[in-house]
């Protein structure tokens, strides 16, 4: 590895977003102080005059002070977020200076995750722009199915012209499902109108079809299949014990230096990412303190809305982020791994953050300092949502995006993540196990239309819907209740904090009201769900009342 006189990969710090992120952390930071300033002397006045009940006044403290905390954790990625370019046309051009890399896939179970994906991800990192030889693809399976053996071996046949096919005409997509599922003529690629592409392309067809043809003796990859012995006694560590085993198994076998890790339901959507990864690696200077390349996860097939945030760009977003501060956290896929490092791969779970505020503050008779005090809230509330939206526009997406992310974020908070809090608690207390439900890649048509069509699906399990639900409910009747309160009291001054924040929630989830009460079709909240949800909801206001009051 001798020194180029060219860097391989350079790293720019994103100034323009650095000053705005740095303002605002300065200006929001600032508010906050106002705002604690705020909470502990009224608190203080309310200790000893003891005129209006504590308790509720404690609880938007305590709320204050998680979102608070939350949203400190949260400027760690906005502190000096940096992008990287590389240059793998600077790498040296003998085959021979590359390293070997090992290619680990992992699969469960061919009922859930279709063999013929499986497949395409196989023959995806089999067709990676890098030497051939230089590459070897594992399979793990942990089904230890049959099918997906045979799968694997048809996978191979393929490959034999595929990969050729492949190479002749510089594909830039190389998972064949990918391929054939691309508008016909993909302007990117080169040889496109040849009539030998044309031809070759017909052949490659035919064999996708079931015919078998001879190929010629080109170099191939080593691809080897591996499934291990799962006892119910005894511990397996789902993916993480499959990568394990991997890990040992190749040792054995080809023992590359370099790994890259890829789950069943991946292709390498870009044949150069090895390169690109080695330009990092070849690089002297940083390689030595250099644990992984992580690419990011981006999900094709997604509907043009994207109601659901499945491209998780506020995820991608932090990790410039991240970057700046010494690198990202591993995400457990898509990322190249030094071997040496590898006994310390963990699949860490990632907890993200955001501030948001779905509180519903109750008694702030407190008048005195009010009048600035709104202003404080209103400044926090309308700096943060501004924020987000600059953070979304920047990155190159639209307004609509932000509404979709911040929907997806309050329905998670709702659901997912309370029931993960709940977990942790458990699981800290002995009381529960954490475990893994494989995710279920078949698609069903009638839902896979309502995705395409821009429709949310309510018929997941009842245990994700109804507390989402729920706390809908509970907006409406705190904005009801809040407005009715306010016409008797006079105390207009109040109408931000009692009415403003839940009006908020009801029009970020519209689309919730919709699924209850407006739509008639097999995705909205079933009957049964928006009783139970009422019911939740009726109970929550009930005993809440009379705890916090008496
Ligand atoms: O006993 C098991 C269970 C799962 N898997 C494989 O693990 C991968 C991930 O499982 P999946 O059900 O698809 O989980 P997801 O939630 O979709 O996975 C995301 O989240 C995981 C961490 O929670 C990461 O490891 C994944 O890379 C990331 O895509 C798949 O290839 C599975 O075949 C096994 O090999 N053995
Ligand atoms: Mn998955």
């Amino acid at each position: 590895m001798e020194r180029t006189s060219v860097p391989l990969h350079l790293c720019r710090v994103m100034k323009t977003e650095m000053i705005i992120n740095r303002l605002y952390m300065l200006f929001n930071g600032i508010a906050l102080l106002c705002l604690f300033y705020y909470r502990i002397t009224t608190l203080s006045q309310i200790i000893k005059t003891s005129e209006i009940p504590i308790l509720p006044y404690l609880l938007v403290f305590v709320a204050e002070i998680i979102f608070t905390f939350q949203w400190i954790l949260d400027q760690a990625y906005r502190w000096r977020p940096v992008t990287r370019t590389v240059y793998p046309e600077r790498l040296p051009e003998a085959d021979d200076k590359f390293p070997p890399i090992d290619v680990f896939i992992c699969t469960a179970d061919p009922s859930k995750e279709p063999s013929l994906g499986v497949m395409n991800t196989v023959i995806s990192a089999m067709a990676l722009d890098y030497p051939p030889h230089k590459i070897s693809v594992y399979l793990s399976d942990d089904g230890g199915s049959h099918v997906t053996l045979h799968a694997i071996r048809e996978a191979w046949k393929f490959s034999k012209c595929w990969l050729p096919f492949c190479r002749k005409f510089q594909l830039k997509t190389r998972c064949p499902e990918a391929y054939f599922s691309a508008a016909e003529e993909s302007a990117h690629e080169k040889f496109i109108s040849s009539n030998e592409f044309i031809a070759e392309k017909k052949e490659i067809e035919v064999i996708n079809d079931g015919d078998t043809l001879d190929s010629s003796q080109q170099e191939m990859p080593v691809l080897v299949y591996v499934a291990r012995e799962k006892r119910p006694s005894h511990p397996h560590h789902f993916k993480a014990g499959a990568i394990n085993a991997l890990i040992r198994v190749s040792a054995l076998v080809s023992n590359a230096p370099y790994i890259l890790v890829l789950d069943c339901d991946h292709y390498c959507n870009d044949p150069t990412s090895a390169r690109q990864a080695m330009c990092f690696y070849l690089d002297p200077e940083i390689s030595p303190k250099l644990a992984f390349v992580q690419f990011p996860q981006k999900f094709h097939n997604i509907s043009e809305h994207d109601l659901y945030d499945s491209q998780l760009r506020y995820y991608w977003r932090k990790w410039f982020g991240l970057d700046g501060l010494g690198g990202p956290s591993i995400a457990g896929c898509n990322l190249y791994l030094k071997r040496r490092h590898s006994t310390e791969l963990r699949i860490l779970k990632m907890f993200m953050h955001h501030t948001s505020n779905l509180s519903t503050p109750r008694h702030s008779s407190v008048s005195q300092g009010f009048r600035s005090i709104f202003v404080v809230f209103a400044f926090i509330f309308i700096a943060s949502q501004l924020k987000h939206v600059q953070e979304v526009v920047s990155f190159g997406d639209s307004i609509r995006t932000a509404l979709y992310e911040l929907r997806v974020l309050m329905m998670k908070s709702a659901s997912c993540y309370l029931y993960a809090t709940l977990g942790a608690f458990l699981d800290k207390l002995g009381l529960h196990e954490a475990h893994f439900t494989l995710t279920n890649k078949v698609v069903d048509d009638e839902q896979a239309r309502r995705y395409q069509k821009g429709i949310y699906d309510f018929q997941g399990s009842p245990m994700l819907i109804a507390p989402i639900c729920s706390l809908y409910i509970l907006n409406v009747a705190s904005f009801v209740l809040g407005i009715a309160r306010i016409i008797q009291s006079h105390n207009a001054n109040e109408l931000f904090v009692q009415a403003f924040i839940p009006l908020f929630g009801i029009i970020v989830n519209y689309h919730v009201f919709e699924g209850m009460v407006l739509r008639k079709d097999k995705g909205r909240v079933s009957p049964s769900v928006s009783l139970l949800s009422v019911a939740i909801a009726a109970f929550t206001l009930f005993f809440g009342s009379l705890i916090l009051i008496y």
